[in-house]
């Protein structure tokens, strides 16, 4: 039922090459073979996109959150089909995309009711003062869509990441129309999704220059989209190679946009003395079962372990050794993630002062087998190369001689999405000198839990300084992420006849901020 064509403002256009799908499991091509996208089809959606703009910009926040909802709806309706061309092209297990898929129409719904309550778009009003010296005027602030957004899919989560999900969902929200790049590693699931996107908007009787799905596998396509002129932002999640191109291309254009892309990440892990006194066999399980967890194909993968060297770290090393035995080598999303996952294994593998722990199962076929390094802190610190990321179901433990020693190891620290402390009662004096210090590193600081798994909800930072991020002032999951999606505008003196819906007196119909003071409708 597929037909293999990219989504251009509601018409399938077929092209003059084409690329198939592999299936992750056994490494052959799947059919159909899909169109790479032209150059006319990225200046044809862009165009699209950039006349639907101010219409759906414009567009009554119910008719909005309405058009979210049906979305979110006809994907849900897509059901097994959709659940297994995402298992053969991704190799995910069917129950892991399941959620992915309740996880990407909840973030829908989410946004849906977060665009209803209107209080994103940073309402404010200051009343004229003619008395003041100076004289005050009148102001009024509201926040208005950026523009046409470009949406990278990320290969490791096929829905809740790639054609409708974080990025696609924030920006819509935000108001701005949106191209997807489909990530080549699946682009069946993206065909699936587009569609439904695209029939939503047919049923909201909305322009669909809304939203275009562009396939290929040239990073050209990449960079033609996020050099087109009408683009006003840009969505990522992927490499740190592929985030860093696509920020240079962004900033060489005559008019430079703004690139959130979400990178790499080792998310270190502190094993605090009084909490591995208590469980350390019982973290050594916790810990392989969230470092092994889909392949390790997560940006919170729980990548590097620092823990007191002693008695206690020695019992969780032998208990995460005892653990790795019984995990299964997993298909990985691709084989390029693969030989990238199994080169950095042999690069860790190599280092001076890395010690093999355990690993997992080996597999047949294209699968990535768990590893555990472990290293003294002096070891670590002295080469960069532990730091780096490797993409896959891997972990080193750093053997520290005290708290200070973590506390320095964490300050030297590349920026990170999360920053995890497993504690006792008896370690939150310490763990609370090392607050700060994570506070500067990560964007999400996580007490006793383990750093995989993200949920959806308004409080939630998925982001982090760089590398972590582009832009660790924000977030890419969460109804914060709508923010990076919006510009304030401030009109001053403007006549009431003349001020948007929601500036004038009492139309707020939201949180609205007057003459400073925070006011409900
Ligand atoms: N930290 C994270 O969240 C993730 C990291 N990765 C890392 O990325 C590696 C490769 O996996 P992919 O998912 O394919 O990521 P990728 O960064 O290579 O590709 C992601 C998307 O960006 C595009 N792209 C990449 N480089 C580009 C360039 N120079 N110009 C224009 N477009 C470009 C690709 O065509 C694709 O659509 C993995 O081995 C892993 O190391 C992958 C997924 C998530
Ligand atoms: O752990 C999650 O749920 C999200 C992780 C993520 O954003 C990623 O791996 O790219």
């Amino acid at each position: 039922m597929l037909t293999g064509k990219n989504l251009v403002a509601g018409h399938w256009r077929s092209g003059e090459t084409t690329f198939n799908a592999v299936e992750a499991a056994s490494g052959k091509p799947i059919e159909p073979a899909f169109a790479e996208a032209s150059s006319a089809d990225v200046g044809d959606a862009c165009e699209a996109a950039a006349q639907a703009q101010s219409t759906f910009g414009a567009l009554a926040l119910k008719d909005r959150a309405a058009f979210l909802r049906l979305a979110a709806d006809k994907i849900d309706a897509l059901g097994d089909i959709l659940t297994q061309r995402a298992m053969l092209e991704s190799g995910l297990p069917e129950a892991r995309l399941n959620g992915e898929r309740g996880r990407t129409v909840g973030q829908l719904r989410l946004f849906a009711d977060e665009v209803e309550d209107g209080a994103w778009q940073g309402l404010r009003i200051d009343h004229a003062d003619a008395g003041r010296t100076p004289p005050k005027p009148d102001l009024r602030m509201r926040k208005i869509p950026l523009g046409p957004v470009a949406v990278f899919g990320a290969s490791n989560f096929p829905l809740a990441f790639s054609v409708a999900g974080g990025d696609t969902a924030s920006a819509l929200t935000a108001g701005c129309c949106v191209v997807v790049k489909g990530h080549p590693a699946h682009p069946g699931t993206s065909e699936l999704v587009a569609g439904a996107i695209s029939a939503a908007l047919k049923e909201c009787g909305l322009p669909q220059g809304v939203f275009s799905l562009l396939n290929g596998t040239d990073y050209a396509l990449g960079e033609a989209l996020v050099k087109d002129p009408r683009i006003a932002a840009v969505g990522f999640t992927g490499s740190r190679a592929g985030g860093l191109a696509l920020m240079e291309h962004a900033a060489s254009r005559d008019v430079p946009i703004p690139v959130y892309a979400e990178m790499s990440s080792v998310n270190p892990v502190v094993l605090m003395p009084g909490r591995m006194a208590e469980a350390a066999a019982d973290l050594a399980q916790a810990y392989v079962a969230s470092l092994s967890m889909g392949a390790g194909q997560f940006c919170t993968n729980p990548g590097i372990v620092l823990a007191v060297d002693g008695e206690h770290t020695a019992q969780f090393i032998g208990a995460a050794r005892a653990a790795l035995e019984g995990v299964p080598a997993q298909t990985m999303l691709t084989g390029g993630i693969r030989d990238a996952y199994e080169s950095g294994i042999d690069t860790l593998g190599a280092q001076t002062g890395a010690e093999l722990v355990g690993t997992g199962a080996e597999g047949t076929g294209p699968c990535g087998r768990s590893y555990v390094y472990t290293v003294s802190a002096a070891d670590f610190r002295s080469n960069p190369a532990f730091e780096q990321e490797v993409f896959g179901p891997s972990s080193i433990i750093v053997r520290c001689t005290d708290l200070d020693e973590v506390a320095d190891i964490l300050s030297g620290m590349e920026g990170q999405l999360t920053a995890t402390l497993h504690m006792a009662q008896t370690d939150h004096e310490a763990a609370c000198a090392l607050l700060p210090i994570l506070e500067q590193r990560a964007g999400r600081i996580i007490a006793n839990a383990w750093p995989t798994g993200v949920d959806v909800t308004h409080a939630m930072v998925h982001g982090g300084p760089f590398p972590a991020t582009s832009d660790g002032r924000s977030t890419s999951v969460g109804t914060l992420a709508i923010d990076r999606f919006l510009r304030p505008v401030s009109y001053q003196d403007m006549p009431a006849s003349l001020l948007p819906a929601g500036l004038r007196e009492g139309t707020s119909g939201t949180l609205v901020r007057v003459n400073g003071t925070w006011r409900l409708p």
